[in-house]
């Protein structure tokens, strides 16, 4: 066996090869970032270090204490950033600069949104954190030997961030990595120390290492706080400090909207420090991607909950530190599955989440409509996912409603509050867009018995409320669902809005005409309760999915049981009256195109639209 040809050329994979192109050519407000990315891998890879000791103490080899280091040469205009975490060997620098893409690359490059500022974000949150180097560097060279292994294993890798990388064997003493950038013309602000230093402690004071500044003369000034905040005591910690930990942690331009930092003593002893953000993260719908809080075991950081083991899913926007005093050290993605202090962690910061969000929803109604509007479509995964909180999580949920046409938001509680005399459940409207809902025939009754409906018009809506079954012993109840008992509506105020309208003998004898006419394209054709004003509408039965749930599941590929709509018919209304009286009707043609519109107004799509159209124009002419 031959050892490698050295230095041998790799060509970078494609997308990497788009990524540094944009870099270099598009990224270049705020491109102090750099900096930022370069520590946080140099962090990344003591952290590393430091887990797999654990098991192999022979990797600190005779240099146990983590250190991050940044220098200049003037002359040569270079920065270089060292650390003396894992390193890597030959096969890790293939693998991690250049020649395989990795998952963020892709999804980076799809969510740009050329918007320069915006797209500088995004770069932190993906994982192309690396490739940042070539925003400020025309040259950048990876000198690094991973931990454990011959000084002779070291690698140099080097590129112009071009196309391609080169890669030769270069013995390195000292465990580690050390990237060395080569300032590109006009980015020479980066030689300065006070800049630099500025860099670090906007982006990396609370990297729990510290972080060195070399000060020309052989000598290191620490330059971050390099302490875990979060096991500071509450009361020397000040607010301005908790914000900026929390966008070091999340990389989040925005302050977030409330923390809560406890301690735990006891038997089992742990700390834990919780954000809720103010603004949703690019990847908040994306099911593998996404953040969970990073766990530490005594300061030690073991892992980045993605598993969402320390909270669940619906719970995804917080970010923070559980540390905890009494997890074994060598704890496994496995053992986490199955432990009863996670279990116990899990069930508490449960509670200070939901129990921080409601002192915000009762104290705060601004803070908390800023809130809602960044991550209520997450909370409503909570009553499915979490079936023991879902009563809590329902008194936190906003929804549209008829009582507010204007377009704010009420609770449940208000609409509780609100219910008529002797109104026993909680209506609701599902539908595909707010529009659709707002208008659909299902709530002439309701609106004009001055009865609150909720409309819902997200997809996540009818999880919702297939899990959620009432709310403070008041059951949800779809409009659009099933007979319509006009008493259950409660008291009303108009004087024809008691008795349901018995139908006349002739409009009994028009409901069999068209049902006759329509035949198995509906399961009934029935008298309606619930129009006022326009002919005809579509139901399906008590326990049937709605509609919309059908559309959905249809979409998304699923098989489902035929199941035919009823159509109601409203009496008083001209059209249904003069059907009645008229035998000579078209009657194939009235009820299918009484079907067809009930079926728009619904928001569905007609099999036939041409058929429609015909037939329409035909009846109209
Ligand atoms: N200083 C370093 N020491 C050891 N390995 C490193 C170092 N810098 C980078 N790497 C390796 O290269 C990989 C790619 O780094 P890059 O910054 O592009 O993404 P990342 O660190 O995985 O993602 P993110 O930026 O989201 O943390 C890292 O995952 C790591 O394995």
């Amino acid at each position: 066996m031959s050892e490698p040809q050295t230095p041998e050329t790799h060509e970078f994979q494609a997308e990497v090869r788009q990524l540094l192109d944009l870099m270099i050519h598009s990224l270049y407000s705020n491109r102090e970032i750099f900096l930022r990315e370069l520590v946080s891998n140099a962090a990344d890879a003591a952290d590393r270090l430091r887990f797999e000791a654990l098991q192999d103490p022979a990797l600190f080899e005779d240099d146990p204490e983590p250190v991050v280091r940044l220098s200049m040469d003037e002359n040569a205009r270079t920065i270089t950033i060292s650390d003396n975490g894992i390193g890597m060997n030959r096969t890790d620098v293939i693998d991690n600069l250049g020649t395989i893409a990795r998952s963020g690359t892709r999804r980076f490059l799809d969510a740009l949104t050329g918007d320069q500022k915006q797209d500088a974000q995004l770069i932190g949150q993906f994982g192309v954190g690396f490739y940042s180097a070539f925003i400020v560097a025309d040259e950048v060279s990876v000198h690094t030997r991973r931990a454990g292994e011959p000084a002779e294993n070291g690698v140099l890798w080097r590129s112009d961030g071009k196309g391609a990388f080169t890669l030769e064997d270069s013995p390195r003493e000292r465990r580690g990595t050390e990237v060395t950038l080569h300032l590109a013309d006009g980015q020479d602000e980066f030689l300065d120390r006070s800049r630099l230093r500025q860099i670090v402690r906007r982006y990396s004071d609370h990297i729990a290492l510290p972080i060195e500044l070399a000060d020309g003369e052989g000598e290191w000034e620490t330059v971050n706080q390099a302490s875990a905040l979060w096991m500071r005591p509450k009361a020397e910690i000040t607010d301005e400090e908790y914000r900026k930990f929390y966008q070091q942690l999340s990389f989040d331009t925005e302050p977030p909207l409330e923390w809560m930092h406890n301690k735990v003593e006891g038997n089992q002893s742990y700390t834990s420090l919780l954000f809720i953000p103010a603004q949703r993260p690019f990847d908040l719908f994306e099911p593998e991607s996404g953040h969970g809080l990073r766990l530490y075991v005594r300061r030690v950081f073991i892992m980045e909950d993605r598993e969402h083991r320390l909270l669940p899913r619906y719970l995804r926007f917080v970010r923070g530190v559980v540390d905890s005093d009494d997890l074994p050290l060598n704890v496994s993605r496995e053992l986490l599955q199955h432990n009863r202090l996670i279990d116990r962690i899990r069930g508490a910061s449960v509670k200070r989440v939901l129990d921080a969000l409601e002192r915000m929803a009762r104290d705060d109604a601004d803070r908390y409509a800023r809130f809602w509007d960044a991550f209520g479509t997450v909370l409503k995964e909570g009553p499915v996912e979490d079936p023991g909180n879902a009563q809590k999580v329902a008194g936190l949920l906003r929804f549209h409603s008829t009582h507010n046409d204007g377009g704010a938001t009420v609770s449940l509680e208000d609409y509780v509050r609100r219910m008529r005399q002797g109104q026993k459940s909680i209506y609701y409207l599902t539908g595909e867009s707010l529009a659709a809902v707002r208008n659909s025939p299902h709530l002439e009754v309701f609106r004009k018995r001055d009865v609150e409906v909720l409309l819902l018009a997200e997809p996540v809506d009818e999880w919702l409320v297939a899990h959620l079954n009432d709310f403070d012993g008041r059951p949800l109840q779809a409009v659009a669902k099933g007979q319509l008992e006009l008493d259950e509506l409660g008291d009303s105020d108009t004087p024809d809005g008691g008795e349901k309208p018995e139908a006349s003998d002739s409009v009994k004898a028009l409901i069999s005409r068209i049902s006759e006419a329509l035949g198995d394209r509906v399961s009934e054709v029935r008298a309606s309760a619930r129009l006022t004003e326009s002919p005809a509408c579509i139901v399906v039965g008590e326990h049937e999915f709605g509609m919309n749930m059908q559309r959905m599941l249809k979409a998304a590929g699923h098989e489902l049981p035929q199941q035919q709509p009823v159509l109601e018919i409203n009496p008083d209304h001209p059209i249904i009256q003069r059907l009645a009286e008229d035998e000579q009707a078209p009657i194939d043609e009235w009820s299918a195109l009484l079907l067809e519109q009930s079926v728009l107004m619904d928001g569905g799509r007609l099999e036939d639209p041409a058929g429609f159209v015909r037939r329409m124009n035909r009846l109209l002419d």
